[in-house]
C-alpha cells in the first residue's frame, strides 16, 4: 500500500489519528516531528527559537525525503505542504488532507505552548490558517472533514477511501 500522508493545519488532529490509522492498517507510523526532533538534537522550539523557521523548514524537507513512498502512515508538520518541493516529495504517495474549522482549531489549541508559530496573535494565526487551505485543497488526494468526529471515525473514513 502506498504510504499515506496526514496533511492539515496545526491542531487539526494529524498526530492524533495517524497513531490509530497506523493500528488499524498495522502500518508503520512516522512523526515527522519526532524525526527532526531526533536528527537535531533539541526540541521543536529550541530550533525555531535558535535556528530560525528557515532551518526548521530544510530539516523537515530532509526528515521527508527519507521516507519510503510504500508502507508507512505520516504525520507531517502543519508547514510541510508550503514547500514546492515537499509537495512533489509527497506526490509518492496518497496525501489526505484533514480539514478542521477554525474554532475547532482554536478550541483544541487554546492552552498550547508547544507549536512556536501558533504563539502568534491571533489575527496572524488566522490569515495564516486561510492562506494555507487553498495550498492544503491543492495538494491533497483526499479530504476529510473532521469537525464533530472522533479520531477513530476519522481514521475509518480514511481507510474506505483509500482502499
Ligand atoms: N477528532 C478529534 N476530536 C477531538 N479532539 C481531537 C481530535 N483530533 C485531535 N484532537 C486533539 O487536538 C489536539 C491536537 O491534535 P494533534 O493530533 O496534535 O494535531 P496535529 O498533529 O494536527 O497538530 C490534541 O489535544 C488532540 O487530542
Ligand atoms: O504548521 C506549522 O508550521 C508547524 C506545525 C507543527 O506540527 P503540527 O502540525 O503537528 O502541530 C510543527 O511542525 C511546527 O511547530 C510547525
Ligand atoms: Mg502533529
Amino acid at each position: 500500500m502506498e504510504t499515506i500522508f496526514l496533511i492539515g493545519y496545526m491542531g487539526s488532529g494529524k498526530s492524533t489519528v495517524a497513531n490509530i490509522l497506523s493500528r488499524k492498517l498495522n502500518l508503520p507510523k512516522i512523526e515527522m516531528d519526532e524525526e527532526i526532533i531526533k536528527k537535531s538534537g533539541k526540541s521543536i522550539p529550541e530550533i525555531f527559537a535558535q535556528w530560525g523557521e528557515e532551518k526548521f523548514r530544510s530539516i523537515e524537507t530532509e526528515v521527508l525525503e527519507n521516507i519510503p513512498p510504500k508502507g508507512y502512515v505520516v504525520s507531517t508538520g502543519g508547514g510541510v505542504p508550503l514547500r514546492a518541493e515537499n509537495q512533489r516529495l509527497m506526490d509518492k504517495g496518497v496525501v489526505v488532507f484533514l480539514n478542521a474549522a477554525w474554532q475547532t482549531i482554536a478550541e483544541r489549541l487554546e492552552h498550547d505552548k508547544s507549536r512556536p508559530l501558533w504563539q502568534t496573535d491571533v489575527e496572524e494565526n488566522k490569515k495564516r490558517f486561510m492562506d494555507r487551505l487553498n495550498i492544503y485543497t491543492s495538494c491533497a488526494d483526499i479530504t476529510v472533514d473532521v469537525d464533530g468526529y472522533s479520531p477513530e471515525e476519522i481514521a475509518d473514513q480514511i481507510i474506505t477511501e483509500c482502499l
